[in-house]
């Protein structure tokens, strides 16, 4: 008699599978592909009914039960967050936020999910999103909850260094404190003349392209702005966009495309480590981090070129630490200057000029402010008069909550054992919880009216009676003891940059700006937002 596959068994395996899975979480990828191969093979040799067809029944089985349970689980009552409600796919497998990141419209379906379900969102099988303003103390703030699994793919997968994004605890901390007196007032005005000159080189071209009437691609042009001015701080320069006006060497793209592909892999990071065997994958952080290094040397040998730069406080050349920081780390943290630094300003920079081109009397109120407050043109590298520009800094304000920069975000995770209380609801241990700025930033409880109106005197009125202005609820720069440490000086670059183009220029949108669509709906969300389309714009002198 021809055996027959134990399929019975097979079943059996699959479900005390699941609950092994389930109660321990193996996280080394290789032993547990090996072992979910390995399991049904031994299964039919144990049954003596060993077999090709067999085997492919019994694994059929197994993997059918595995993946069966699973499902059924994650749907069912007795899951730890069966009482948060989400879209069915979202709750039952990973491969639907794969999906949506690879969509770049993750930010946007969010909003609309918290439209349709309230404050909270179930949107994985072990994540959660949450906007009520509460969530942000709770989740960010002092005792709120690490950087967890989401954040693993982003440590260096050659070197296996921590960046400060990446560390967590007291290695942040300590890195924290290195990068906080590298943004202290003091340095910021150190970079202030590193900055004052790469605008300037800025400006020259723009002075050209304004005399011919040429429609140029502002978007574009800002990238090459901020990635030129962090690479002279991260590394004493090296990019040089700005002299070839354009990105002559790929370093923009490659970081575009690395950007997209470590946002799917954070929703993956148990595969990460698997994948990152495959060269291609790893190619980009390699080229990226060669490039770190060789500016590095260059730096160290060089010193400083105009002021001290943030490579000078992140190496510790005053030596104020007992211990000095490691190059491998400082290469590490320059990268993530650049990477954290620049796409993130420029897409604020295009964001504030789309909205104020899109507003006229808006453009018109600023640009008076600007004139008001540097009648001299050379003036308006003056940082010290920011804090008199408040319209312009209330533009600002009104395209970062429209158009946060980082507009999802990246998650925290409750630890294992413990118990998250976010808003007042209990969520599990293990849990991923977002709380996504563009959700939380166009909620009507938070903004009001109109919360998806750009409405820069919200700002100015301060929420007076029938109107909501909360600033807790403003997030671009995250909050808490891991927000943005490069703040204070994106405010300087922002206003910087754009009074030196509001007393310079007239600008108006480029051919077909208007009429094919919004720009903005082209903002891909790959955790840093990413430019989809040309913000063409067209520049003349002013009279
Ligand atoms: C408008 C511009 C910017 C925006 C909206 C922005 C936003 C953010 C956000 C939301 C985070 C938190 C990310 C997370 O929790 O995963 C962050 C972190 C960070 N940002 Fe920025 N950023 C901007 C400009 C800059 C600049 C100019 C630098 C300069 C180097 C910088 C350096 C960093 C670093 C190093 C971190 C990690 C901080 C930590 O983990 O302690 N950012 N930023």
């Amino acid at each position: 008699m021809t055996p027959q596959p134990p399929i019975a068994a097979a079943v059996v395996l699959g479900l005390l599978n699941h609950v092994y899975f389930n109660r321990f979480e193996p996280q080394n990828v290789n032993v547990s592909f090996l072992a979910i191969i390995v399991q049904p093979l031994a299964l039919t040799l144990a049954f003596n009914a060993l077999s090709a067809a067999n085997v492919l029944t019994t694994t059929s089985a197994f993997l059918a039960t595995l993946t069966l349970s699973i499902g059924v689980y994650r749907l069912s009552p007795w899951h730890p967050l069966a009482h948060i409600p989400g879209p069915t796919l979202a709750k039952i497998s990973k491969w639907w936020s794969v999906r949506l990141v690879l969509s770049g419209e993750q930010h946007r379906v969010f909003k609309a999910l918290h439209d349709q379900y309230g404050d909270f969102v179930r949107v994985g099988p072990n994540e959660v999103s949450v906007i009520h303003v509460e969530a942000i103390k709770s989740v960010f703030g002092t005792g709120g909850f690490p950087k967890g699994q989401y954040y693993e793919p982003r440590v260096d997968p050659v070197h296996g260094t921590r960046s400060l994004l990446t560390s967590r605890g007291d290695a942040h901390a300590n890195r924290r404190r290195i990068w906080n007196r590298g943004m202290s007032s003091e340095s910021l005005r150190d970079f202030e003349l590193i900055l004052e000159k790469r605008l300037r080189q800025l400006l020259e071209h723009f002075d050209k392209f304004a005399s011919t009437k040429s429609e140029i691609d502002m978007a574009a042009w800002f990238s090459y702005l901020m990635f030129d001015f962090m690479g002279d701080m991260a590394f004493g320069g090296g990019f040089e966009m700005l002299r070839d006006g354009k990105d002559n060497e790929g370093y923009w793209t490659l970081i575009k495309d690395g950007a997209k592909t470590i946002a799917v892999l954070s929703q993956l990071p148990w595969l990460a480590p698997a994948l990152y065997k495959i060269p291609m994958l790893t190619r980009n952080t390699k080229r990226l981090r060669r490039f770190g290094a060789a500016c590095a040397v260059n730096r160290a040998k060089s010193g400083p070129k105009l002021n001290k730069d943030l490579w000078f406080h992140l190496m510790d050349e005053e030596g104020h630490e007992k211990k000095r920081p490691t190059m491998a780390d400082v290469i590490g943290d320059g990268v993530l200057a650049i990477i954290a630094g620049s796409d993130t300003s420029s897409v604020a920079l295009s964001s504030f000029i789309w909205c104020l081109l899109s507003n006229p009397d808006v453009f018109a109120r600023v640009q008076a402010e600007v004139d008001a407050v540097y009648p001299d043109p050379d003036s308006v590298f003056d940082s010290l008069k920011h804090g008199e520009l408040r319209y312009l800094t209330a533009c600002f304000n009104e395209a970062l909550r429209l158009f946060p920069p980082v507009p999802t975000g990246g998650p925290r995770q409750i630890p294992p054992g413990a118990v998250g209380v976010v808003a007042g609801k209990i969520i599990p241990e293990n849990t991923q919880v977002y709380v996504p700025a563009y959700a939380v930033h166009r909620n009507p409880r938070h903004f009001f009216p109109n919360p998806d109106k750009f409405d820069p005197d919200r700002w100015l009125r301060g929420g007076s009676s029938n109107e909501v202005l909360d600033h807790l609820a403003f997030i671009p720069f995250s909050y808490g003891a891991a927000n943005c440490v490069g703040k204070g000086l994106a405010w300087r670059e922002m206003l910087m940059v754009a009074s030196a183009l509001l007393k310079r220029y007239e600008l108006r949108f480029g051919a077909g700006m208007e009429e094919n669509g919004s720009w903005v709906d082209a903002l891909d969300d790959a955790f840093v937002t990413s430019v989809g389309g040309k913000l063409l714009v067209q520049l003349s002198p002013r009279a």
